[in-house]
Formats: C-alpha cells, structure tokens, sequence
C-alpha cells in the first residue's frame, strides 16, 4: 500500500520553512517540509490546506505543484505531493510544538531531511528553482 502525502514547501522573501519531525514520529528527527496524509479520496491541494492550517496555523492562498516523488522507505512506501506554497494568511509556527525554522536555499543542504526529499532539495538548491 502506498500512502499518499501533501507537503509545502513555503516560501517567503527567498527563504523556506522547514519543521523538525519528532523522534516518535516516521523518519523522527529529521527535517521536514509540513504536510501530512490525504485522507480517503481527498485531494492533495486539500489535504495541503488541512495539513498547514493543523500543523502551521497558516492559510493558504497560492499554490503550485512541485513534484511528485514515489519512494519506497524499508517499512513503508509514500507519494509525495510538493506544493510550493508562495501566499498565505497567518505566520507560520509549529502549532504542534515541533521545532521550525526558516532557512536559506543553500542551508537546505546542511539539513538532514528524509531519503525521499534529497531530489526536492536538490531542486531548490538550483539557482533557478522557485
Ligand atoms: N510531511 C512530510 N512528510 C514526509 C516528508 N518526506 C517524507 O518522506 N515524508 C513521509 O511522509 C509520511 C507522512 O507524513 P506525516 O507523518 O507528516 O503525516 P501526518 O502529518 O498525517 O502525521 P500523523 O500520522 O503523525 O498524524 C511519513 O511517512 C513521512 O516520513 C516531508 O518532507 N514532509
Ligand atoms: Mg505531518
């Protein structure tokens, strides 16, 4: 079974958020772009909206998909949806508590993120990217 996922990577005055996932956690303690599960037959771009709003406190105003990666972890398979999340209302924090932070594009490399996301940062770490 592969589980379908909405992520955003937001971006503000050429910097990105990111989210630190706790140890408990799939992929614990690495960092993240924020997101989450789509629920049965829900779309990504909503699943996106409901994913920020629980986990950010923002609200969405322009998107744009990014990618899309399938990825097969060892105990688990995800499809990852990437929006680039370029407007929103509200300043994002970690509503859960989890860690955030706002970083520059080349910091993104310094960040240990899941095995799925190495494309995506490498993506955003080309100098025409976003
Ligand atoms: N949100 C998010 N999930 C990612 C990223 N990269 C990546 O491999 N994943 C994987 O996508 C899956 C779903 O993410 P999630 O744990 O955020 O789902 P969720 O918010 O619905 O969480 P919950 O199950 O704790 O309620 C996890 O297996 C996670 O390891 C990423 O950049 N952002
Ligand atoms: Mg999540």
């Amino acid at each position: 079974m592969v589980v379908k996922v909405a992520a955003g990577i937001i971006v503000r005055d050429d910097l990105v958020f990111v989210a630190l996932r706790s140890s408990e956690q799939h992929q614990g303690d690495l960092w993240e772009f924020p997101g989450g599960k789509c629920e049965v037959d829900e779309e990504p771009a909503h699943a996106l909206e409901r994913e920020l709003y629980e986990e950010c406190g923002i609200e969405v105003k322009q998107c744009t998909p990014f990618q899309v990666i399938r990825h097969d972890y060892s105990d688990k398979s995800v499809e990852l949806h990437f929006f680039e999340v370029s407007d929103f209302d509200g300043e994002p924090h970690g509503k859960e508590g989890q860690p955030v932070k706002w970083v520059t594009r080349p910091e993104l490399t310094q960040l240990c993120f899941p095995e799925a996301n190495v494309p995506i940062v490498e993506a955003l770490t080309q100098k025409s990217s976003l």
